[in-house]
């Protein structure tokens, strides 16, 4: 590795990445991932996309085409792919559980906006998470914000469920929580199997979700399942 590379890898504020999650939940990353600044990202991604385009016999000097390189950087660095950067993780305020509500609460159809890591395509479909508030609950948004944090990787999605599940329960500190995620692969859906009707289910349950069958039917029951 380049020294000046190492050094800035070594300086971001935010150590390993990751390093939060259990060393299998892990994103695959290079200790450098961070050593660029965004828009050296930015411009390296769009010369290469250029390359792509000129290799697919593109002509670049169309007035259409000209900006496809950097529209595509940008969508990766800055959309796409954000919630690799760890500065992008959402910081999970819990607040005194005064209302003193004890049941389930679930947050539904959280819009999934992925990217298959196998093929970089979309993943696209809906999370649903729950918890058993002790003495914190947290902010409605939350929730909604860790799953779209973890879905902007290229991802596969067992993984996405199971980084969900565990940033959950260490925030909301219970091991109580439910993440069920439902989704389309458009690597499967517009490729290779060309499967149009198929879609994905992955799950994940802790603590007394784990335990106990009759909470998870009530939480498959309040999705409407
Ligand atoms: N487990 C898992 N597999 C995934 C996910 N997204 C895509 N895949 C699969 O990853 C596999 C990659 O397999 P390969 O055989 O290397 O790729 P391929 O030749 O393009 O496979 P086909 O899609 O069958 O044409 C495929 O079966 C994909 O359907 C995911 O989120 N989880
Ligand atoms: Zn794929």
């Amino acid at each position: 590795m380049d020294n000046s590379v190492s050094a800035a890898a070594a300086a971001h504020s935010f150590g390993p990445a990751d390093s939060h999650l259990s060393p299998d939940l892990r994103t695959p990353l290079r200790p450098d991932a961070f050593a660029l600044s965004e828009e050296e990202k930015i411009a390296g991604i769009a010369e290469h996309f250029h390359q792509i385009m000129q290799l697919l016999g593109l002509d670049l000097t169309d007035d259409s085409l000209q900006g496809t390189p950097r529209r595509v950087a940008k969508m990766y660095v800055q959309e796409w792919f954000r919630g690799l950067d760890p500065q992008h993780r959402p910081d999970v305020k819990l607040f005194e559980n005064r209302y003193g509500y004890q049941q389930m609460l679930v947050e539904k159809d959280i819009t999934v906006f992925s990217c298959c890591e196998h093929h970089f395509v979309p993943i696209m479909g809906k999370a649903h998470v729950a918890y058993l508030p002790g003495e914190h609950v947290v902010g409605l948004s939350k929730l909604n914000r860790v799953v779209q944090y973890y879905a902007r990787r290229p991802q596969v999605q067992e993984r996405l469920t199971r980084q969900i599940a565990e940033e959950l329960k260490n925030s909301l500190r219970t091991e109580n929580v439910a993440v069920l995620i439902e989704a389309d692969h458009l690597c499967v859906m517009s490729r290779g199997v060309n499967d149009t009707s198929s879609s994905t289910l992955t799950a994940e349950y802790g603590g007394v979700f784990k335990e106990d069958a009759a909470l998870r039917a009530e939480f498959l029951r309040l999705l409407g399942k």
